[in-house]
């Protein structure tokens, strides 16, 4: 069984992708902003530990944390982001290789397919049999951080700048999906050349 790990900045559409490779392909899915997500959720492995380093100004009134609060204090400050990565990045780590292990055993899926803007800097291609990097130009990628979830251009900034370097991307993975064409089939065309050449299947 082996282990795709899908990369690349934010809204080049990671995300649309693996959606894709499941429903085309039954491929299990993971998608480690989701497990960041869960790991932060009141009594999960890093929840107490962020709010002890943030403090309680970043939690509702429910005492859970404010994503969009948190993420406003990190992405306007390198040191805080390298902070919050340094608490939740091992965790999730940790816990999609677990994943991993028991589809391993398991048995039953043709392969699984990893998905995180930072698949390179924390050396998934330790757990990963291969990196694959999904590209779309920038304007296209505001555009639609825009229009599907409302981020503003300096929001989509804010995070682009603290993500690697198209060209790093491309030295760092196997294969390349360009997607930035409107329409998606002829992304999904790139993905079921890329799975037969390259033997994932
Ligand atoms: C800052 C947080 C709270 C913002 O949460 P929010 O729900 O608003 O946004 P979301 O998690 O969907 O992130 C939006 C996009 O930002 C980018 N991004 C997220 N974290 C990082 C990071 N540490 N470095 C660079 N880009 C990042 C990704 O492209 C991501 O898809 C959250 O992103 C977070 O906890 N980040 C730090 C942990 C992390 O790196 N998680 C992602 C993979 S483990
Ligand atoms: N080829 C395409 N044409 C038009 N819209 C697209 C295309 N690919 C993705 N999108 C849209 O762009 C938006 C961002 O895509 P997606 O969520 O897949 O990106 P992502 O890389 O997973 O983002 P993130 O880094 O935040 O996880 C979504 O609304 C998605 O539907």
């Amino acid at each position: 069984m082996k282990v795709l790990g899908i990369t690349g900045g934010v809204g080049a559409g990671k995300s649309t992708i693996l959606d894709y490779l499941n429903r085309r392909y039954h491929a299990r899915i993971i998608e480690a902003d989701k497990v960041g997500h869960f790991l932060m959720e009141p009594g999960q492995k890093v929840y107490y530990h962020i709010v002890e380093t943030f403090g309680s100004g970043i939690l509702r009134g429910d005492q859970s944390i404010d994503r969009q609060k948190l993420g406003k204090l990190v992405f306007d400050d390198q040191e805080k982001l390298v902070k919050l990565n340094s608490l939740v990045h091992p965790a999730v780590k940790e816990y999609i290789a677990s994943e991993i292990e028991k589809e391993r055993k398991e048995g039953k899926v043709p392969f699984v397919a990893v998905e995180a803007a930072l698949l390179i800097e924390d050396h998934y291609d330790t757990i990963c049999d291969e990196l694959w990097y999904v590209y779309a130009d920038e304007d296209a990628r505001r555009r639609r951080l825009a229009a599907s979830r409302g981020y503003t251009s300096a929001k989509s900034d804010s995070i682009m700048k603290n993500q690697l370097p198209d060209e790093i991307f491309r030295e760092s993975c196997q294969f390349v999906i360009d997607n930035s064409s409107e329409i998606v089939q002829n992304t999904y065309e790139q993905i079921d050349r890329g799975l037969k050449e390259h033997g994932i299947l």
